[in-house]
């Protein structure tokens, strides 16, 4: 039966009207413990070597994790030999605890328990599967069954432990596919276990309710998490944790709706490698708490260390979008976010509190540059032109510019059907309004100021070919369009002008922007100079110099 809906059964809502956490506030970080090394290794086409591995352990701790499953030592070779490592050389430092993850079955207890050996402090995962379906189509036994593998698992750790008492051991269980199990169930069975560990007694007990298979909205998750805290034995020394899968692309938001059921630790792994669609990732939540100003006490600052080890050792790579940590996740291309992020960031000061339009985060927060924020393609505007021109080059122009020059870029883009480079739309606003016409450039100027009247004395042509165009006005630019009119015979007036002091101190120069009307011809031009009349002038006599062809043979027959 190919493709029908009808084969699926709905998840089954709880009832609980009496649910506490839709009013939690998350402010303070869960503890946290990180699976890449285990739930994460367990997903992968070639799984880690010992030498991966050690790179991705000394991340986790430079990261701060204090809580790091290494392995399923009992599993393989390579997991084991890596346990070994880990404690012969002395690599785990004091406030790290390491955890390795165990099957309920006596032999594989044992091999976890020798691989342990000489441990300051370890935690020793325990789980069984717990599932409806697990129990009748897996394991074919009844609850009961079920309870006794994970009793006698319990006992047997609590063997082990006992034999090897130098080692300070945590306890941990999972009654694992808990999402696929009835909740009486799952504390039934888990409860069990709690009764073999004896936590009110000292022993460090951690439960681990794992949305195996997230198979439900996150918030059944967050009732299902809150229900256990109400029925579990000796709830107030217990660690109650999650470990979240991404079946629904929810696991993130499960894991922070069961903290706000109740979940003390949630488990999950950097940019979320694991089975299937991943574990929870670890880096979208802390940095989700971040964001809410709480401290997610791991210093996620280093993302291209971390997204670069992670891929290197998982052989997958990042996706653009992966949250915080994606190549374009701080990036905005469409013309009016860039306007509210310029427009925003031109107003923040170091210091304030982050309001930023569009930006969750200070992209600086996790190395990235201002510079990846804004970049151009057909879909942008003049803000985010201006963005670039102010960013890159001290260039600012005036409303009227910007949306002139912003249809000069964006056919542009349009054309080359790409991004649009700084480089290159600087070469753009060089080529269509600053650069100076062939025989437009002004060699000199003299300007006199007679009462009222300003007279203007102007060499214009090239090196080689000049000549001296005189006229009056109340200003500089008019005495200018006076003597250009005047010369050519063509009506001209100025439409708009603004000019900028660009820099400051000794460096400062001015940058004059002009539209003209010349003849039946509107045309804009800039110009940059030292001084503001230079600027001015020239600016000018650009706009002028780019006219067409038919007005240019009306000027020169003048
Ligand atoms: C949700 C999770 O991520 S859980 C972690 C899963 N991770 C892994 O499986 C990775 C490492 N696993 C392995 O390398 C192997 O599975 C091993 C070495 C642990 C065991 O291998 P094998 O002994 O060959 O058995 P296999 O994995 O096929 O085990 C299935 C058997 O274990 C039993 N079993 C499975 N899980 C458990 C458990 N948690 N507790 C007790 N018994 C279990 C099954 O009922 C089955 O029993 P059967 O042989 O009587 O039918
Ligand atoms: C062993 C458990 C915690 C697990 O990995 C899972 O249920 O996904």
């Amino acid at each position: 039966m190919a493709y029908d809906h009808r084969k699926y059964v709905p998840f089954t809502p709880i009832h609980r009207p009496q649910r506490r956490w839709p009013d939690q506030v998350i402010t303070e970080s869960p503890r946290w413990c990180a699976v890449d090394l285990r739930d994460g290794n367990q997903a992968l086409v070639k799984p880690m070597t010992v030498a991966q591995k050690t790179v991705l352990f000394q991340l986790l701790v430079d990261v701060g994790f204090k809580e790091i499953e290494v392995g399923f030592p009992a599993a393989s070779q390579p997991d084991y030999d890596f346990v070994r490592k880990l404690i012969e050389e002395n690599l785990v430092p004091d406030d790290v605890t390491i955890q390795v993850l165990t099957q309920a079955r006596e032999e594989l207890i044992a091999r976890s328990f020798e691989a342990l050996k000489g441990a300051r402090k370890a935690n020793v995962h325990l789980y069984n599967s717990t599932s409806r379906v697990q129990r009748e189509k897996v394991f074919r036994l009844d609850v009961d069954g079920i309870k006794a593998i994970a009793v006698a698992g319990a006992e047997a750790l609590v063997r082990h432990a006992q034999a090897n008492p130098a080692t300070e051991w945590v306890f941990q269980y999972s009654p694992e596919s808990f999402t696929g199990t009835e909740l009486e169930v799952a504390a039934e069975v888990t409860n069990a276990v709690i009764d073999v560990w004896q936590p009110q007694n000292g022993q460090e007990v951690v439960i681990n309710l794992p949305a195996t298979v997230e198979m439900s909205t996150p918030n059944v998750f967050a009732d299902m998490v809150e229900w256990m805290g109400e029925h579990l034995h000796h709830r107030e020394h217990l660690c109650i944790s999650v470990h979240t899968h991404n079946d629904r692309g929810c696991g993130v938001a499960a894991a922070e709706l069961a903290v706000m059921g109740g979940a003390d630790r949630v488990e999950g792994t950097l940019m979320g490698n694991g089975e299937r669609t991943g574990n929870m990732d670890i880096v979208t939540m802390a940095m989700n708490l971040y964001s809410q100003g709480v401290d997610p006490l791991l210093d996620l600052s280093d993302v291209k260390r971390i997204a670069e080890t992670v891929e290197s050792v998982t052989e997958i790579s990042t996706h653009p979008r992966h949250p915080y940590v994606g190549e374009l996740v701080f990036t905005a291309f469409s013309g009016s976010h860039q306007d509210a992020i310029r427009k925003c960031l031109s107003t923040y000061s170091e210091g304030d509190k982050w309001e930023i339009a569009y930006l969750p985060i200070d992209p600086r927060d996790l190395g990235r540059r201002y510079e990846e924020v804004v970049r151009i393609n057909s879909q942008s505007g003049k803000g985010g032109v201006l963005y670039v021109l102010e960013r890159d080059f001290g260039i600012t122009l005036p409303r009227w510019l910007q949306i002139e020059f912003s249809r000069v870029v964006q056919g542009f883009a349009e054309n080359e059907e790409r991004e649009v480079q700084t480089d290159e739309i600087h070469g753009l606003f060089e080529r269509h309004f600053l650069s100076v016409p062939a025989d437009w450039e002004m060699l000199g100027y003299e300007l006199n100021r007679e009462g009222e009247a300003v007279d203007v004395r102007i060499r214009v042509g090239n090196a080689s070919d000049s000549e001296v165009i005189e006229g009056r006005g109340r200003g500089g630019v008019e005495a200018l369009v006076a003597a250009l009119s005047q010369r050519t015979g063509v009506a001209m007036s100025v439409e708009a002008y603004d000019e900028f002091a660009l820099n400051e101190g000794s460096d400062a120069r001015a940058l004059a922007c002009v539209r003209m009307r010349v003849g039946d011809e509107v045309t804009s031009a800039a110009s940059l100079a030292d001084d503001t009349t230079s600027a001015t002038l020239q600016s000018v006599l650009s706009a002028v110099g780019r006219v067409t062809a038919a007005t240019q043979a009306q000027f020169k027959a003048g």
